[in-house]
Order: structure tokens, then sequence, then C-alpha cells
């Protein structure tokens, strides 16, 4: 199923209980989050601005690349997610009166009041800010950003670009893993709010969950600011809140046509008494609070009837009662729209609820009753679904919470932020651990593709360097390892970079939500297949042009001291 038919597919579902507004509209007038400002930061950002302002350095043209040294999950592949909220925080940046009286607090009292001047005229207008497309798919060592501008500035910009990238990059990777397990039918709905690292957690796994190829949340709030569709079901308390149907006060329920009024209890009863044959159960096991909680939750919304059937027993009690109620819908004219599963065996389970729909669609000659939803959610992971896969299930639609929001498996991406270039120089930072040397100087990202239509390799140039052309043959390198290398005659050529934000203008429009979870998805078909498996994925070749090596390798040694051995 395409995305696009999947999308609406998710729209017409029962689960769906309110669309959200149209996406877009408040996103594009402010940050979504008013903490994210220029004190958003690390303390060392202003001591260093101060020492660069004081050696008379603040307004040195620099280079800074922020990219990431390892993809997320034992996988090859990362989702790039983030840049509008770091486009936004470029248009808001500045040290309110506030913010310079709290830093005068902080700062030692000897230092320059001349410091706190300067901070106050301080914006993000003399700022370039180059990027890979938001919902791209990216890799190691790729410059997914790159801002340049006064050192001082730029340097500012550390803290709160990699807060804004790593966690939103991170979590919609995982959201893009989890698609990619459940494949491309499933509902995916992020259940995470509840378990999420704090507000703004929750409302950034919502938001790039949904980027990264969920259907659709439970969070509410995340609903109304990204236009992110909101779904749900019932939870155990509604169940457990009753007793007896007793507890019903109004047993009527009009047909779906408004033509006549039905005492919907009785028919319920009835029907807990005939399909007791029909799906093999005593109807004296079935637990009468759970049938009244199913019917007055059916008498609230009887064009969606979604019931969780696990609170006591799914296959003496929940599946039984589920089934009366949907059929007591039936008569009335709905369609009632499926089931929960919260615990135990999953594939089992799901397997045995769809057997009994289908011995009720043949029964009663309703083909729909087996096409109904089945919810799986409880700790659900990726190896879980792996695992579901293989063993086989009818499972149409997971809620997964905690392990999709807190990235379980993973916790932090890594990006970081490294000073490339200052005043036309190249800079290198060079480590014990030959991954964390920086490229230096200002680059140029290609992606190469080949004549299928796949990404062959991403590759880094000097600025300088005339761009690799379709059907050219071009020497890719490895930026560290001599002998690896090979030659790419690309079938297209894709410049990764574009300016998003220049002169204190935004220069592109920023996509809406709805286009950047669409992008991702292309930029991931666009992904060997071997690349994206679970099991040893094969790493993407990230490579640098033949000039770019050398450069870099002469810059290291000549940044590299000489030992003596004594
Ligand atoms: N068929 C299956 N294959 C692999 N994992 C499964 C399968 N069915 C369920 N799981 C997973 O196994 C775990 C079961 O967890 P646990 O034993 O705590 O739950 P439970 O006892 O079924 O439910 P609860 O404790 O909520 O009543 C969950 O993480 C669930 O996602
Ligand atoms: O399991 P997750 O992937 O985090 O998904 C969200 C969970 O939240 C809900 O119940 P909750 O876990 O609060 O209670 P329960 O475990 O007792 O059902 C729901 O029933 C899911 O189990
Ligand atoms: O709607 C649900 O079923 C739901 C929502 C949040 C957490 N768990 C379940
Ligand atoms: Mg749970």
């Amino acid at each position: 199923m395409s995305e696009e038919s999947r999308s609406r597919s998710t729209s017409k579902s029962p689960l769906f209980t309110k669309e959200g507004e149209p996406n877009g509209c408040v996103m594009a007038v402010t940050n979504s989050n008013g903490v994210v400002q220029a004190l958003l930061t690390d303390l060392y950002q202003i001591t260093m601005a101060y020492a660069y302002w004081k050696s008379g350095k603040m307004d040195e043209p620099a280079v800074f690349d922020l990219y990431f040294r390892k993809n997320p999950f034992q996988g090859e592949f990362t989702i790039f997610a983030g840049l509008e909220e770091c486009v936004k925080l470029l248009q808001t940046f500045h040290f309110s009166e506030s913010d310079v009286a709290y830093l005068k607090s902080v700062l030692p009292a000897t230092t320059d009041p001349g410091f706190f001047t300067y901070l106050r005229t301080l914006s993000a207008k003399e700022i370039t800010l180059s990027a890979i497309p938001e919902g791209d798919v990216v890799f190691p060592k790729v410059p997914l950003i790159t801002v340049t501008g006064p050192l001082a500035v730029a340097q500012l910009l550390e803290t709160p670009l990699l807060n804004l990238v790593n966690y939103a990059s991170l979590v919609a990777t995982n959201a893009a893993r989890f698609r990619l397990a459940a494949g491309p039918e499933k509902i995916l709905l992020e259940f995470g709010l509840r378990r999420a690292q704090g507000p703004d957690g929750g409302l950034s796994a919502s938001r790039y969950c949904y980027l990264g190829g969920f259907d659709g949340s439970s969070n509410v709030l995340a609903g109304k600011m990204f236009g992110i569709p909101v779904k749900g079901t019932h939870a155990h308390a509604y169940v457990t809140s009753f007793v007896s149907l007793d507890e019903i006060q109004d047993k009527m329920l009009t047909t779906v046509d408004g033509q006549k009024e039905v005492d919907f209890v009785s028919l319920c009863k009835k029907y807990s008494l005939e399909l007791a044959e029909v799906l093999d159960y005593l109807p004296d096991q079935i637990m009468e609070g759970e049938l009244a909680a199913f019917l007055s939750y059916a008498k609230a919304f009887p064009q969606s009837f979604l019931a969780l059937i696990d609170t006591y027993d799914v296959i003496k009690s929940g599946l039984p009662n589920f089934c009366a109620v949907a059929m007591a819908l039936s008569d009335l004219g709905y369609r009632p729209q499926g089931v929960r599963l919260d615990s135990g065996d999953l594939s089992y389970l799901s397997n045995y609820v769809h057997s009994k729909f289908c011995k009720v669609a043949a029964k009663y000659n309703l083909p729909w009753f087996e096409k109904m939803t089945i919810v799986a959610s409880n700790d659900i992971n990726e190896e879980t679904i792996h695992s579901l896969n293989q063993q086989g299930h009818t499972i149409s639609c997971y809620g997964i919470g905690t392990h999709l929001v807190t990235c379980q498996k993973q916790p932090a991406l890594g990006c970081v932020f490294k000073l490339v270039e200052v005043n036309g120089k190249a800079r290198i930072k060079l480590s014990e651990d030959v991954e964390k040397v920086t490229v230096p100087g200002k680059k140029n990202v290609f992606r190469l593709y080949g004549t299928d239509g796949t990404a062959l390799v991403d590759l880094l140039q000097q600025v300088s360097e005339p761009p690799p052309k379709k059907g050219q043959r071009v020497l890719c390198r490895h930026p560290i390892q001599e002998s690896k290398r090979a030659y790419v005659i690309p079938a297209e050529v894709k410049c990764l970079h574009e300016v998003y934000w220049e002169k204190g203008e935004v220069r592109k429009p920023l996509p809406t939500l709805t286009e950047l979870r669409a992008k991702a998805s292309e930029s991931l078909a666009a992904l060997r297949q071997d690349h994206k498996r679970t099991l040893n994925p094969t790493p993407y070749k990230v490579s640098v042009s033949s000039a770019l090596y050398t450069f870099i390798h002469e810059l290291w040694l000549e940044s590299a001291p000489i030992g003596e051995l004594s």
C-alpha cells in the first residue's frame, strides 16, 4: 500500500477520533517549544563567546559542521529530523534584557561590561545555515547542517542545534525501523506520552514518530499542534469500573438510520447466549461487568466501537463479550471496529480472535466481521514485531509506547558540532580514535545514484571542486583508509545541501509534517534493502573526493606533533 493510501485508510479508521487541524498552520508561526531560545545552551558557549570577544575573534568568519559518527540501533541509516526547529531558532535568536541580566549574575564580577552590550546586539542575521532536507535518510560523517558566520554566534548555536536534531532524528529513525519491521500495511500508533522523557519528550516523540512513518498518536496536544491524526481505544480502568448490567441506566440505542430505538442491553444479552455455541464458550463464565463496559462504550461510540478484551480472560470472556456487542450493533446497522489485546501471547491470541471472527462472519453472513481490526499493545519493540512476523499473526495495528519514545535500545544519537574552518583556513580536530578526526574545511555533499535509482554513495568534496556529473566516472575514497576506494559512474547526482537561512531570512519554504513524512518514506525507499535489514546490515559508503582525501591527510600530518622515543 502506498504512503498515500495508508494515510487514507487510517483517516477512515474507527480508532480515529478526531482529525487534527491542517498541518503547518501552527508550526509556521513560532517555535513549537517556548523554551527553545538563546539561553538554552551550555555555560561554556557563553564563556567562550566572552573569550572570543575579549580576544577580538568574535567576528572571524567560521564554519561548523553538525554530524553524527555512528548510526543508531545497530543500523546503517538515520532519518534526519529537527531542521525546521533549527531554522526557527535562528529566526528568534537573541539575548533579552533579562537574559543579559541573568548572565551578568553568572559570569565573574570582573567580566568586561562591554561584553553585555555586545550580547544585546547579537542575532543570527549574519549566519548562513545550509542543510540536507529534513526527512532525508543520512549517514555518519556527512554534515547534516553547516553553519557559517561570525565565530562567536556560530559557537553559541552549538548546543541548541544539537539538542533540536539529536532526539528528533533518533526517534524518527526508531519509528522508521518499526515501520520497516511492521511492513507498509499495518497501522502504527504512537502511545508513548505517559512514558516519554517529560512533556517536550512526549510532544517531540509524537511529531517525529509521525515523520518516521507512524500513522497517528494518542497525544492530543500533538494532534492540535502538528496536525497528527489522534487515535485511541480505552483502558482497563473503563472495563473494571463496571460490575453489572444493572449499572446501565439507559438501555436504549437508536438504529444507524435514526428510525428506531432498540433495547440494546437485551439484544446484547441475547447474542451473549446465542454465540456461546458458535464460539464455543460457557455463558456463565463471562464477566458481566465487562459486558456492561463494552455495551456502554458501544452506546457512546456506536460508529467506531473497539474494545480492550484482555482485562479478565480473552478467550472465556473478552472475545465473547465483544462479539455479542458487535452483533447487536450490527443488527442496528452499525459497523463495529475491532479489539485490542494488551497482554498474553499476541501471536496466538490474534490468530485465535481472527479465527472466531471468521466463524461469526460465516455463521451470520457478515464478511466484514473477519476483517475487523486487531490492535496489539504491551511493551512492543522492534524485535517483538520481527518475532511476531516469524510466528504468524493477524494483528492489523500496533500501539507502541515505551520502546518507541524512550528509544530504549539506544537513548542518544550523538550528533556533534565541529569547527572545520576559520578565516577561510581549514581546521582539523585530531583524536586517538581515527573515526573522531574531523573532516576539515567547508564541503559540498553529493549523493550518487545507480541505474536502478538506489543511492550508491555519499561524496564529500571541497567547495572549490567541480561537482560530480551524471555518467562521468568519479573516484570515491574512504576518508581514512588509503586502500579503500572505488570508481563510481553515477546515473544521477543530487547535491544534498540547500541554504535554509541566510541574511536574516528563511530561504526555502519549510515543508509541512505530512510532506516530511512522505520525504522520509521516499528517501528510505531509495536505499538498498541490504542497508536496511535488521541483522548485520551492509554499511552505506560515505566517501571523500581525491582532493579532499589528500587535503585531510596533509593537514593531519601538519597538525600532529612528531613524537620522540628515548
Ligand atoms: N508471540 C509473542 N512473541 C514474542 N513476544 C511476545 C509475543 N506475545 C507477546 N510478546 C511480548 O512479550 C512480553 C510479555 O510481557 P509480560 O509477560 O509482562 O506481559 P503479560 O504477562 O502478557 O501481560 P501483563 O503482565 O500486562 O498481564 C511483551 O513485551 C509482549 O510484547
Ligand atoms: O506498552 P507500551 O509500548 O508502553 O504502550 C503503552 C501502554 O500503555 C497502556 O497501558 P499501561 O502500560 O499504562 O498499563 P498496563 O501495562 O498495566 O496495561 C497500554 O495498555 C499499553 O500497554
Ligand atoms: O488509546 C489507547 O489504547 C492507549 C493510549 C495510550 C496508551 N495506551 C493505550
Ligand atoms: Mg503496559
